[in-house]
């Protein structure tokens, strides 16, 4: 065999999984927590078990190569039911093994073992190492399957690109190959249908533009159940996101209205494309009742754990109400499949000035089921109005309102071009979806970004007041 090829794990006493993780646990314990992508932040591990492990590179080489899908457990806050026992987080690690690490890998040290199968060997993250990489890439070229990991492609690969780890902040780790492809690897695994394939494998069959299409994929089987682990898609070049356009943007003085527009019809392009590939549903009174309930559920667990949220909250409840008294009416809505987690950073415009959207993984907190049900594209319109006011409140000045409100209604107008429906005209369900999305940012930045919580917070503070009236507008944004 090899050196590049994968190999199952050898579940011999030297090396097998059980045997490996107990060797690493006080390493993990300790290098885990401080990951950007680690999701229980704010509460201590207390232990680790054993998903699965599977030997890439053999340890008796120059360089091992460890895939490991590993639970982090840790208690639940008493707002979530502490004392109850929780399964914990199953995370994806690739863990390279060697002698000693080269100064070129200082930065993806995980650390020193003492003991057991690994006992003198140094373990690091094994992303930053370009061989480690190659391997990956290799097994999706050649459709391997290794142990429990199946990799899968639906084209060709080529075989002369060189591997770089993306070093900038996100939930997941990627590596681009040769500026050809990117492949992200997912950190907290999940059992069942990803919508970050689903969605993108859903468009490509559409022939929709506007989001790179799937070029190969990695999961896991364990016990019966398939983890998505990591999506390789063509590498837009030369491409830069539309957050830092906009940023870039407000620190010039510049409007961003015409991107906000074209961002705009991007957005209902795939909206249109996605309601073509994958069913919509009607929501009616009980429907609407079920989503207010948990928007609801949502608002209260946010004010438990951000004590800064309690007084906006009947405030932000009348917004709810206000859907649920709508639905009680009559009124109903139509649902389909949208991205979940839209905003500017999830935009890219390509060298050419062409927007496509990535990253459909939803929100990472929520569960895969709920990430995957239909609701209404005002969910993702909201998602969008929410960044055009973040980005007018980071970029370093003063808050800049008036900008903040010629791209949101530059957004709508887009997207009512190209989708034949102006969000607008919806003021109720878009002000009820706007306060989900901002609630949902003030626990985001209050556990990974305390110093941005302000930015969620100030929306928090104009949704509780702003009546039915006033919806859709924000940070003096009147998008009407
Ligand atoms: N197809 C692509 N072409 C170019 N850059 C990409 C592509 N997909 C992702 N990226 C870059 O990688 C970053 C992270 O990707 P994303 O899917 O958003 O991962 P995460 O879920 O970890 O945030 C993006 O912000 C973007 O800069
Ligand atoms: O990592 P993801 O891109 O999947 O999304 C998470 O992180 C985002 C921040 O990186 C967060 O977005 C929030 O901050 C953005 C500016 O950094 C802003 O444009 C967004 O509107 C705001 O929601 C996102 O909520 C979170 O899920």
């Amino acid at each position: 065999m090899s050196e590049a090829t994968p190999q199952a794990v050898t579940r011999s006493a030297a090396t097998g999984g059980p045997g490996l993780l107990a060797s690493l646990d006080p390493l993990l314990r300790e290098w885990l927590p401080r990951q950007r992508w680690f999701a229980g932040k704010g509460r201590p591990v207390t232990g680790f078990s054993l998903v699965a492990a599977t030997e890439l590179l053999p340890l008796d080489a120059k360089l091992g190569l460890y895939h490991l899908l590993v639970r982090a457990h840790q208690p639940l806050p008493p707002v979530q039911g502490g004392g109850v026992p929780h399964p914990g987080d199953c995370y994806q690690l690739l863990i390279g093994v060697r002698e000693a690490l080269p100064p070129r890998l200082a930065p993806a040290l995980i650390g020193h073992v003492h003991e057991g199968p690994l006992a003198g060997r140094t373990v690091y993250e094994a992303l930053y190492d370009p061989r480690p990489a190659e391997v990956i890439l290799e097994a999706l070229r050649a459709q391997a399957r290794v142990g429990g990991l199946r990799f899968e492609r639906r084209e060709e690969i080529r075989s002369d690109l060189v591997p770089r780890l993306v070093t900038a902040e996100q939930s997941n780790s990627s590596v681009i190959y040769g500026d050809a492809f990117i492949l992200k690897l997912l950190r907290r695994v999940l059992p069942g249908v990803n919508p970050d394939l689903e969605l993108p494998l859903a468009l490509a069959r559409e022939g929709c533009p506007r989001v790179p299409p799937p070029t190969a994929w990695m999961s896991a089987e364990v016990a019966d159940e398939s983890y998505l682990l990591g999506v390789l898609q063509p590498f837009v070049q030369g491409a830069t996101d539309g957050w830092e356009l906009a940023l870039r943007g407000l620190a010039k003085g510049e409007d961003f209205s015409a991107e906000a527009r074209a961002l705009g019809r991007a957005t209902a392009e795939v909206h249109t494309a996605l309601a073509r590939a994958l069913p919509t549903v009607t929501l009616a009174h009980l429907q609407v009742q079920s989503l207010v309930d948990g928007m609801t559920e949502r608002l209260q667990a946010a004010a438990q754990a951000v004590p800064a949220l309690r007084p906006y909250a009947p405030g932000l409840q009348s917004a709810f109400d206000a859907l649920a008294d709508l639905a009680a009416e009559g009124h109903t809505w139509t649902a389909q499949r949208v991205h979940g987690d839209l905003h500017l950073g999830q935009c890219l415009r390509s060298a050419s000035g062409q927007w496509s959207l990535i990253d459909f993984e939803g929100e990472p907190a929520k569960p895969l089921a709920e990430r995957r049900m239909a609701q209404p594209v005002a969910r993702d319109v909201a998602g969008m109005l929410r960044s055009f006011d973040y980005a007018a409140h980071s970029a370093g000045g003063p808050p800049a309102p008036a900008w903040a409100a010629a791209c949101r209604a530059a957004f709508c107008a887009g997207y009512a071009e190209a989708g034949g429906h102006d969000p607008r005209t919806d003021p109720v369900l878009l002000r009820a979806y706007e306060t989900d999305k901002a609630i949902y940012e003030v626990v985001y930045e209050a556990r990974h970004r305390p110093d941005w919580l302000p930015v969620p917070l100030s929306a928090v503070r104009r949704l509780a007041t702003d009546t039915e009236a006033d919806a859709g507008a924000g940070a003096g944004a009147d998008v009407r």
